[in-house]
Parts: structure tokens; C-alpha cells; sequence
């Protein structure tokens, strides 16, 4: 069902079935919103009190929309506000159809927009970067812990009757104090985690990047490298960069086969920047100490994957931004975003096409 602020106060009920899409947009005066997802609550307060539009949505946390129910339901929708697991290609914008100016995407990562066919349509685009930057770097730094020290192995062992005497070289693992961090895309997101490993006595913080980022850089006291040094110096490696075509599984054979034997490998961004197969192999010949990942392909991972079988990888389902302010954050941006867009105004936060 439709759901404006009207609707939803049960002062008026939408829709009588013999008008079209259009002649309810006009009569209500109200934009019409598809929302992919059963969305954290303040983004749907945001919508419902605008007295702007009126929005269907999947009314489901559990299970993403069936691609053909979206492409039915947005036919005529002015604006869509999806989440990750949505691909919104060209197939769903010709479904659309004419009316839709803006897409608000509940995330940072925007792999799942064709972005030229938005641009070619003139569609607006808003993301949520920012809001969620504190949580990944948090979620980051400890799982960045949890693999080094071993951590998911100890609780195992001491539950399962592994914990015999102390044992001096047992469940040892690789410190942060005095190593070198490497950062692979130095963004927002990045530098937090640098802000928040500094404290543990790293000796230096390395990054690269397409080009230098002085200005980031600076606030970590990072140094530029080249990818190749970034490979061999660093101790423990951590993902930051976007996914697109040009980083598309770039960590593959040959960066591990530089990394050091002892190094820890992080990813916390998308997991389409990791060659799956060579990272297996990587870890399961000793090439490199360790992998924490929060981000795989495909996600759900298939429990029968070879690197669940891995002791000194730890897999998380794709939670680092999921703290209860920050997933409400993004909801209420993405919500903005959507409504900013939708009066022809700049958005708070919005992709360059
Ligand atoms: O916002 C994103 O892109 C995410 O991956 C959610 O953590």
C-alpha cells in the first residue's frame, strides 16, 4: 500500500484502483517512493512526517525484495530508496519509467548503481558516507584484533576442552605495537582506523592510493607508497578503497605473494576487490599469518566455502556499520537525501556523476 502522512494517521485510504499512477501523483499532490527494505526507524519518520511523499515499501529485514515484485513495484515511482543487495541497472530503471529523479541508496558503497545509466538518465544520487565512518573503523580495529591474536581460535579451544597447561608459543599471534599499517584507499573511512590503531604504538602508518592524498595523509602522518611497498611493508593490511572496475579483485596472487608471512590482511570494504581462490591459497600455505574479512562474494558465503574451513580466517556477515545510531543515521540520511532530492535541492550528501 501507499502510505502518506495522511494514510498512515487513517484519515484518508489510497488508492482507488481505477486511476492511474499519475492522476494519484496529481490529486494527492504527493511524490510517489519505493523503499527496498524495511528500513532502521528514523528514515521513516523523516518520510512519513515530510508531508511530501508517499512510499510502498518491502515490509521485510529478513528477505530482500524478489527482483521481479521491485520491478513491478516501481513502475511510476518518483524516487527509490534501496539498500546494498539491490542492483539498480537499467533493466529496473526502463521498469521505473519517466517520473524517477532520484535513487537514495542507504549505504556508502555504491557498486550496486549502474552509475552511467543514472548520469545518461539525468537521476539524481544520494549516499550515506559520514554517518557510518566511527562504527566500520571500530568494527575494523577489532576485527583487525580478532585475527591477529587468534581470538575465535582461543574461545573455541577453551570451550572445547583445548585449554590444557599454559603453553609458551601456544594461540600466539602478531602485535600492533611497533609494525607498519598499510591502508589500501585512504578515505574518511581509513584515516579513523589509523586515528584509532595509533594508540596501540604503531610504528608507521603507510597508504596508497590513485594519486597522493596530502591532506588525509597528514592528519595520520601517513606515508604515499606504491602498491608493491605497500605489499611488502606492511604488517597488517587494511582495505578502504571503493569497489569499482579498476579495483576489482586487486588483491589477488600477486599482492599476497609480496606480503610478509607474518602479515594480517583486512578487508572491511567490498568483498569484490579480493581474488577469493588466491586469498585460500595465500592463507592456506602459510604465504601470509592471517585474513579478517567483513565482506565477501557472495554474501550470504555459502557455509560450504572453502575459507570457513580456514582456522586463521575470520569471516563476519558484512556488520561493520551495524550500530544501532549508525544504521538509524543513514536511515534518517538516506530519508533526507531522498526528500532534498526530490524538491530540486542540493543534497546533504550527494554522488557526482
Ligand atoms: O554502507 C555500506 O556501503 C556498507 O557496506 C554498510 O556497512
Amino acid at each position: 500500500m501507499w502510505c502518506s502522512r495522511m494514510a498512515l494517521r487513517g484519515l484518508q485510504r489510497i488508492t482507488p484502483l481505477a486511476l492511474t499512477s499519475n492522476m494519484q501523483r496529481e490529486m494527492s499532490g504527493l511524490s510517489r517512493v519505493y523503499i527496498t527494505r524495511q528500513i532502521p526507524p528514523e528514515g521513516l519518520k523523516i518520510l512519513r512526517e515530510s508531508g511530501q511523499v508517499q512510499f510502498q515499501l518491502w515490509d521485510s529485514d529478513d528477505i530482500p525484495v524478489p527482483r521481479q515484485e521491485m520491478l513491478e513495484k516501481v513502475k511510476g515511482a518518483d524516487a527509490l530508496l534501496c539498500v546494498l543487495t539491490e542492483k539498480i541497472d537499467a533493466e529496473l530503471l526502463d521498469a521505473a519509467g519517466p517520473n524517477l529523479k532520484v535513487i537514495s541508496t542507504m549505504s556508502v558503497g555504491f557498486d550496486h548503481l549502474s552509475l552511467e545509466e543514472l548520469k545518461r538518465r539525468g537521476i539524481r544520487v544520494g549516499y550515506t558516507p559520514d554517518v557510518l565512518t566511527d562504527s566500520v573503523a571500530e568494527l575494523t580495529v577489532a576485527l583487525l584484533l580478532t585475527t591477529s591474536r587468534r581470538l575465535i581460535e582461543a574461545t573455541h579451544e577453551a570451550k572445547t576442552g583445548g585449554w590444557g597447561t599454559w603453553r609458551t608459543l601456544w594461540l600466539c599471534g602478531h602485535e600492533l605495537a611497533n609494525s607498519t599499517v598499510g591502508i589500501l584507499g585512504l578515505g574518511r573511512i581509513g584515516v579513523a582506523i589509523a586515528e584509532r590503531l595509533a594508540p596501540f604504538k604503531v610504528k608507521k602508518f603507510i597508504y596508497t592510493d590513485v594519486v597522493p592524498r596530502p591532506e588525509l595523509a597528514s592528519m595520520i602522518n601517513a606515508e604515499y607508497v606504491s602498491f608493491d611497498e605497500l605489499a611488502e611493508q606492511s604488517d597488517f593490511l587494511s582495505v578502504c578503497c571503493a569497489l569499482t572496475p579498476e579495483t576489482k579483485e586487486i588483491c589477488n596472487k600477486n599482492l599476497f605473494s609480496k606480503m610478509k608471512s607474518t602479515s594480517i590482511f583486512i578487508n572491511t570494504s567490498r568483498g569484490g576487490v579480493v581474488n577469493q581462490d588466491d586469498l585460500y591459497e595465500a592463507l592456506s600455505t602459510g604465504q601470509i599469518a592471517g585474513a579478517g574479512l567483513d565482506v565477501t562474494v557472495p554474501e550470504p558465503l555459502p557455509i560450504s566455502h572453502p575459507l570457513f574451513t580456514l582456522k586463521n580466517c575470520v569471516i563476519l556477515p558484512h556488520i561493520a556499520s551495524a550500530s544501532y545510531i549508525t544504521r538509524n543515521a543513514m536511515s534518517a540520511l538516506a530519508a533526507n537525501n531522498l526528500l532534498l532530492g526530490l524538491r530540486g535541492e542540493p543534497m546533504i550528501k550527494e554522488l557526482k556523476l
